[in-house]
């Protein structure tokens, strides 16, 4: 199968390469330049207007398969990844039981491999039933195939427990993605403390909910020598101390959600929208500047979505009881183009660097990268077009968003996976 990709401009980070070029894909490679012709091509896609980059890669997705197919499973899951440009996703273990050992691995990869064909790349528990009580098997999990381990949905609040498996995850070469969060100061907070929260007469969630468990998750990987990734960043706070852990030397990275960076908490609109209910919560004006400066100074430099598909039932409960959580695959591109890049935040360069070369980076795989030889995936994004946003018509099964009916810039056109077309948008 040969598929010649014309007249885009190619942005490929892993070389800073920038230009008006096709792109020659066969048999799931890509080629070297001129590798055939248009008439010997199965496929020729005309991407004028268009992008052309490597697969999007999402550090921090939920697919809730095993045990919480009501509301994504992995089949619907990569199907939204792909209609959102994502050729690799990497599902969080908070499924039903955990991906805590090497038979449900197997049973996430099983699922994938039936899926449209986007790479899933499981992320393990980090303790035993996500209970925080005793470590996983590290070296199992990484050999029945996760790339890294998490406890997302909550911290480890023993730092004993998590030091260990920290050094685990050191010794077995994987990086630790942490969720911060001090669950002890939590008390019921259901949106950011701060004024919002006060007119709206919620209980909220203060900064240090978030920044202590960061400082300490940072120390701890400082002892360990573990890779540490800081997942969803939302505090102002946050940015300094990512800034005091790469001084020091920790191997460090850390993620920035769209919504973070599109709404803060002056636009939730009500107590009874809980499209705008998630974990962490959308912060104040203050910590949104600080962490879209943090993006443009390349302090944070990955963006995921943190796709977190909840039932129309569930988010139907009052803000208070309702799930934490909103999906993320299908607009993270139109966001990120529509606020940082349409904005002057980020070159498209390094949106696409944020998206897809710098997540491979963290996992240490050869992917985020368009360079001749590799596997062929790819993403066609048209950044000057603009649409509105429909959940209804997503292929997720969560329609949970706080983004329905606004209007965006930047369409995914195409994804090709390992040199197969996965997703086609041709409007
Ligand atoms: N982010 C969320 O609000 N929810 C996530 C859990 C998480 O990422 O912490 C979920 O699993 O629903
Ligand atoms: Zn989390
Ligand atoms: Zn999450």
């Amino acid at each position: 199968m040969r598929i010649l990709v014309e007249n885009g401009r190619l942005l490929d980070p892993s070389r800073e390469l920038d230009v008006q070029e096709s792109l020659w894909i066969e048999d799931g490679i890509i080629c070297e330049k001129q590798a055939f012709s248009a008439n010997q091509a199965d496929r020729v896609i005309d991407a004028a207007g268009g992008w052309v980059v490597p697969g999007l890669i999402d550090l921090h997705v939920h697919f809730r398969d095993p045990g919480l197919e009501y509301k994504e499973t992995i089949e619907t899951g990569c199907l939204a990844a792909a209609h959102g440009g994502y050729t690799t996703v990497c599902p969080m273990p908070n499924t039903k039981p955990s991906t805590d050992c090497p038979e449900v691995v197997k049973e996430v990869l099983d699922k994938a491999s039936a899926a449209c064909g986007v790479h899933v790349l499981p992320v393990g528990a980090v303790t035993v039933g996500q209970k925080g009580e005793q470590p996983t098997d590290v070296a199992a999990l990484k050999a029945a195939g996760i790339v890294a381990i998490s406890e997302d949905g909550k911290s480890v609040m023993n730092s004993e427990v998590y030091r260990e498996a920290m050094l685990q995850a050191a010794e077995c070469d994987i990086p630790v993605f942490a969720h911060c969060e001090d669950i002890n100061l939590v008390h019921g907070g259901c949106m950011n403390a701060g004024k919002r929260a006060k007119e709206l007469g919620l209980p909220g969630i203060s900064n240090a909910v978030e920044d202590i468990i960061t400082a300490r998750d940072i120390l701890l990987a400082n002892e360990t020598g573990a890779q540490l990734h800081l997942c969803h960043c939302s505090t102002k706070e946050s940015v300094n101390l990512v800034k005091w852990g790469k001084e020091m030397g920790v191997k460090l990275t850390a993620e920035v959600c769209p919504h973070h960076f599109a709404l803060s908490d002056e636009d939730i609109p009500s107590a009874e929208d809980t499209n705008y209910k998630m974990n962490p919560p959308l912060r104040s004006k203050e910590d949104v500047e600080a962490i879209k400066q943090a993006l443009k100074d390349g302090v944070m430099e990955v963006i995921s979505t943190d796709h977190a598909p909840h039932h129309a039932d569930e988010k139907a409960k009052p803000f208070t009881q309702a799930p934490f959580g909103i999906v993320g695959l299908e607009t993270a591109v139109a966001l990120t183009i529509t606020n940082l890049v349409r904005t002057g935040w980020l070159t498209p360069m390094q949106m696409i660097a944020y998206m897809s070369t710098n997540p491979a980076k963290v996992l240490g795989i050869d992917k985020g990268t368009l360079k001749p030889g590799s596997c062929a995936d790819v993403t066609v994004i048209m950044p000057d077009e603009s649409y509105v946003i429909d959940a209804a018509s997503f292929a997720s099964k969560g329609k949970n968003t706080p983004f329905d009916g606004q209007k965006v810039w930047g369409r995914v056109a195409l994804t090709i996976a390992d040199g197969k077309i996965i997703y086609e948008n041709e409007q």
